[in-house]
């Protein structure tokens, strides 16, 4: 098995106000990673599945080196992250973190201008970046729209815009933070495509979602997180079949019964 390219080793993490407000709530949810471990492989195709609030989007932010852990360590190519300036620029040409919200990471005025930050901001010349913005906006399928006002794309094809600009840095990793929120069936499956042919370019891809049959039909690993710890990792299907561990990350519920109406009600 190849060595990891990510791995998280034994992470804890409290949001600041965590306690507190678990304090006044009555929870007893203190930390948002509570011991998480988890290796990212070169080439993995890795669902990371998880209710709301599991701890996914904590996660993801620790291992693209956003947030830095109270405990334990994310190792990049087997050294520990650097978190200076320089470390962290260095760290994302390889390892790319697309938002869940795709205002969240787009700003510029116009596609091909936001999708040229992260070349500008390494000093590439003008050519270098011309081509590097013209493969991103191709591995998603927006080639034709690189002069349009970013407010005047839809949310799908915002969310690929910003899949776009993780692509420009040319990483070895893209983590995607559930990629098909938002997003009509069609939508899905062309995004779905698009991962095909970028984990066939080589790169890992490893997406948080908490829709089994997505991770189900995509992933070839799957990793389960409940209450800020990573259940289980394992291929995909000795996952997806344990029924036990799906009900106890709350993945699976049983199905919603309309109440019945009293005889004679209108
Ligand atoms: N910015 C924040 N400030 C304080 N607490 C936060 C913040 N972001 C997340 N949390 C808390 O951390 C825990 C984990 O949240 P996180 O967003 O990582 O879960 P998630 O699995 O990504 O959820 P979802 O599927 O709803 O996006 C939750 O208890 C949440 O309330």
């Amino acid at each position: 098995m190849p060595p990891p390219i990510l791995e998280a080793r034994d992470l804890h993490f409290a949001w600041p106000g965590m306690a507190r407000a678990a304090g006044l709530c009555g929870a007893q949810r203190l930390r948002a990673l509570d011991g998480v471990s988890l290796a990212l492989r070169p080439g993995a195709r890795l669902a990371l599945l998880g209710a709301n609030g599991s701890g996914k989007s904590t996660l993801l932010l620790h291992l693209n080196g956003t947030l830095r852990p109270d405990s334990g360590v994310v190792l990049h190519d087997g050294a520990p992250l650097d978190h200076s300036k320089r470390g962290l620029l260095a760290l994302r040409q390889r390892v790319a973190l697309v938002f869940q919200d795709p205002d969240d990471q787009l700003f510029a005025g116009t596609l091909a201008q936001d999708v040229s930050f992260g070349p500008l901001n390494l000093g590439l010349a003008g050519d270098a970046v011309a081509q590097r913005v013209a493969e991103a906006l191709a591995a998603v399928g927006l080639e034709n729209l690189g002069e349009m006002p970013l407010h005047m794309l839809s949310h799908g094809q915002r969310k690929r815009a910003a899949i776009a600009g993780a692509l420009a840095m040319r990483p070895r990793a893209l983590l995607l933070d559930e990629p098909t929120a938002g997003l009509d069936p069609e939508g899905v499956s062309s995004l779905l495509a698009h991962l095909d042919d970028l984990n066939a370019q080589g790169i890992a891809i490893l997406f948080s979602t908490h829709h089994l049959d997505l991770a189900r039909a995509w992933a070839d690993e799957a990793a389960i997180m409940s209450e800020g710890r990573v259940l289980a990792h394992d291929g995909g299907e000795a996952v997806f079949s344990n029924e036990e561990l799906l009900q106890t990350a709350r993945l699976r519920c049983a199905p919603h019964r309309r109440a019945q109406r009293a005889p004679g009600h209108a």
